[in-house]
């Protein structure tokens, strides 16, 4: 982690638009054990900011990767034997060198593995949890009314969850939704920024949580929380405007992503602050 915390909405704004720079000088390798649905959008989301990629799953293999690795990610989509025999491991092993991991609670509070899974993981203090409201509300013990992958709560109904979750790792959660909440030990921040289309294709979430795990290798969690969140919700509104659907979307919002700027970062994360909690 390198950036120092930012205070001021302004500041975090240009904080994000130097951790795309840094992204893009350093390419750090992110280790994803994600899941088997949405591996080659995540992949390509890393690659179009800058990151380098690597899915790597096999017990042994994955807890070494993760130790080399400028940040880790677990996403529990398709949590299969391989990926439940490596996975605590693999942040034991991250947490251990000192290497950010992001948890990405799919489907959590829907299904029993996962949900004790994530539970016996957070033990070992994510830098960041990414996950829709229900998933979030879930993972902290609240009652969810997630159904599948997709969520049932509202993001505000996550928002006293995401401050308790972020209370028990120490890091930041970032929920997401039409307008997305960053919370960690300063406070909570509110993104508006993205496109419905997002929901329109598989792993759009899966595909945030890899790019905060490769933001978290070149700053800190809130601001790569933000980071992460805009750029994707930027590049999906560019996106979104040559779009005749769900597959063209898609291919856009990997272009988008690769020539999303620094400064176009910067700006979009100015203006997509909100002030206040919404009523
Ligand atoms: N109605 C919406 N309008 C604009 N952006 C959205 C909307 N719903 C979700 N998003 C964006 O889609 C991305 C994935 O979020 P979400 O669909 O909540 O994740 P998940 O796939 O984990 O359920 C996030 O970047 C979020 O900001
Ligand atoms: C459909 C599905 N089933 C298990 S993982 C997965 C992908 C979920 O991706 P996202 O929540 O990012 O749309």
């Amino acid at each position: 982690m390198t950036s120092a915390l930012p205070a001021h909405p302004a500041d975090l704004a240009v904080a994000c638009g130097a951790a795309l720079d840094d992204l893009r000088t350093r390419t750090p390798l992110v280790q994803c054990l994600t899941n088997e649905v949405t591996t080659n959008l995540v992949a390509n989301a890393l690659l179009a900011v800058g990151a380098s990629p690597a899915m790597a799953s096999v017990p042994g293999e994955a807890e070494e990767l993760a130790g080399a690795a400028g940040a880790v990610l677990v996403n529990l989509g398709t949590p299969g034997p391989d990926q439940r025999a490596s996975m605590g491991a693999t942040v034991a092993a991250a947490s251990g060198a000192g290497v950010p991991w992001v948890l990405d609670p799919v489907a959590v509070g829907v299904l029993a593995v996962r949900t004790r899974l994530a539970g016996h993981l957070l033990a070992e203090r994510p830098a960041v949890v990414r996950g829709n409201a229900s998933e979030v509300r879930a993972l902290a013990g609240f009652v969810s009314a997630g159904r599948g992958v997709d969520a049932r709560d509202d993001v505000e109904a996550a928002a006293d969850a995401a401050d308790a979750l972020a209370r028990l790792t120490g890091g930041a959660v970032a929920v997401s939704g039409p307008v997305d909440l960053v919370s960690d030990a300063r406070g909570q921040v509110r993104l508006a920024v993205g496109d419905p289309l997002l929901t329109a294709v598989t792993g759009a979430g899966c595909a945030l949580g890899g790019l905060v795990a490769a933001f978290t290798a070149v700053a800190p969690a809130r601001t790569a929380a933000v980071a992460a969140t805009t750029a994707l919700g930027l590049a999906a509104e560019r996106a979104a405007r040559g779009a005749r659907g769900p597959a063209s979307f898609q291919v856009g919002l990997v272009d988008e992503l690769y020539r999303l700027t620094p400064a176009d970062l910067a700006a979009r994360v100015g203006t997509a602050q909100q002030v206040g909690v919404p009523a």
